[in-house]
């Protein structure tokens, strides 16, 4: 068997990995190996079997013992680990949650139902690094993969609606905290049926100025009954580097553009807004494609429907998209919904969409335990 290192995963994409890994039987096919950046020597969680205590995550000699290592535990650590195992000598698989790598020419961002022939292509070039994508990208790549395997896109504008989680889960806390303490302020006036609408209002907005560095210290700013249009850092063009994603890896995960050979296909232009709202763990977001030729709206929904087994086309109506397509209720599921599909009023060729995705799932955990086993089925 072969003996695979995990590493950050008590965090919150680790919890989720360890989740879908014991759920699909994961365990049973290797020789965990834990490791940890805090407790090293500690006990290892009950699903380890000969190897019991945790080890150092640092620990170049014991990290190149594990013929895969899979690590959620963030870019920091990629960026100090990663080289320093690579050059003395380890050859193994490398499988990341963190974007670090992601753009590098010597590794593959996985999204395996939508791109398994790159990654199986890679496999035969002895690639070894192996990263999941940026969580929006992962999400709207599941949902509208079939538009793009059938070259039907000429470009993309997508403006998303990011749940906390993205942030992590000190993040989720925040919120949550943060709804507390306007609900606090405000409940004896919402008790009360005759108080003046305008006089709640007043009060949350006074609670939400009033945030100290404490509460908002993930946000920066208040999120409950807020939000925040920008995500990731400031590239300095005006444009965030959450939305440079969206068209560098979505290219790259199609294996797109001239870096794939001068007979690959070109880069899809994709570009738009990411916002940071009060949701907790799913990316929404609301797509305008303008498609290569006029196609029918049933056709499109079948594309997109038979694209893989996640994605459920919902119906374009208030009843469905209420119930169907929100966070609540996508949170928790391998489901990808795709709805509000209607041709715009720019012209037959306009397509509007909008799709829901578990961040923690598709967007994180899920590529990298697959990826896990494409290797291992190998
Ligand atoms: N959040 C997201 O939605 C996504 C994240 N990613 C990537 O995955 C990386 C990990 O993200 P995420 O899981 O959110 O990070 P977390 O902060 O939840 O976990 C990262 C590490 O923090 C340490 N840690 C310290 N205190 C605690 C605690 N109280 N509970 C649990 N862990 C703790 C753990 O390391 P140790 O056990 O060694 O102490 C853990 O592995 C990110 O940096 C990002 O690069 C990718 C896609 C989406
Ligand atoms: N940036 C994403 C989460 C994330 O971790 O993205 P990436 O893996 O590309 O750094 C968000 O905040 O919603």
């Amino acid at each position: 068997m072969k003996l695979v290192g995990l590493v950050g995963w008590r965090g919150m994409v680790g919890s989720v990995l360890m989740q879908r890994m014991q759920q699909e039987g994961d365990f049973d096919h290797i020789e965990p190996v834990f490791f940890s950046t805090s407790n090293s020597g500690g006990a290892a969680p009950a699903l380890a079997r000969n190897e019991t205590t945790l080890k150092d995550a640092t620990d170049i000699a014991a990290l190149k013992k594990c013929d895969i290592i899979i690590t959620c535990q963030g870019g920091d650590y990629t960026s100090d680990v990663f080289p320093k195992l690579r050059a003395a000598g380890w050859n193994g698989y490398w499988i990341d949650a963190a974007s670090t790598l992601r753009m590098n020419d010597d590794a593959i961002i996985v999204l395996d139902p939508v791109n398994l022939n790159v990654i199986k292509d890679s496999l035969q070039r002895g690639i070894k690094n192996y990263i999941g994508g940026n969580c929006t990208v992962s999400c709207m790549l599941m949902g509208l993969g079939g538009l793009f395997e059938h070259n039907l896109i000429d470009w993309v504008s997508s403006m998303t609606y990011q749940a906390a989680s993205g942030g992590g889960a000190q993040h989720m806390r925040e919120l949550l905290t943060q709804f507390g303490s306007i609900n606090a302020d405000v409940k004896a006036l919402l008790d009360d049926p005759a108080s003046a609408i305008l006089e709640i209002d007043r009060k949350v907005l006074a609670r939400q100025h009033a945030m100290n560095a404490d509460e908002t210290k993930q946000f920066g700013v208040p999120l409950a009954g807020n939000l925040i249009p920008w995500i990731d850092k400031d590239l300095g063009n005006g444009m965030s580097k959450e939305e440079w994603k969206a068209g560098a890896e979505t290219n790259k995960i199609l294996g797109r553009g001239p870096g794939f050979g001068s007979d690959a296909q070109p880069v899809i232009p994709m570009d738009g807004l990411c916002v940071r709202v009060g949701a907790m763990r799913c990316h929404s977001q609301a797509l305008t494609i303008k498609l290569k030729k006029d196609v029918p709206l049933d056709e499109i929904s079948q594309i997109i429907a038979s694209s893989n087994q996640w994605v459920k086309v919902v119906p374009n109506t208030r009843e469905a998209s209420m119930q169907d397509l929100t966070p609540a209720a996508v949170t928790g599921s391998m489901t990808i919904p795709v709805g509000r599909l209607r041709k715009l009023e720019m012209g037959p060729e306009y397509l509007s969409a909008f799709t829901v995705g578990d961040q923690l799932l598709w967007g994180a955990a899920e590529p990298l335990r697959r990826m896990l086993r494409i290797i291992l089925d190998r």
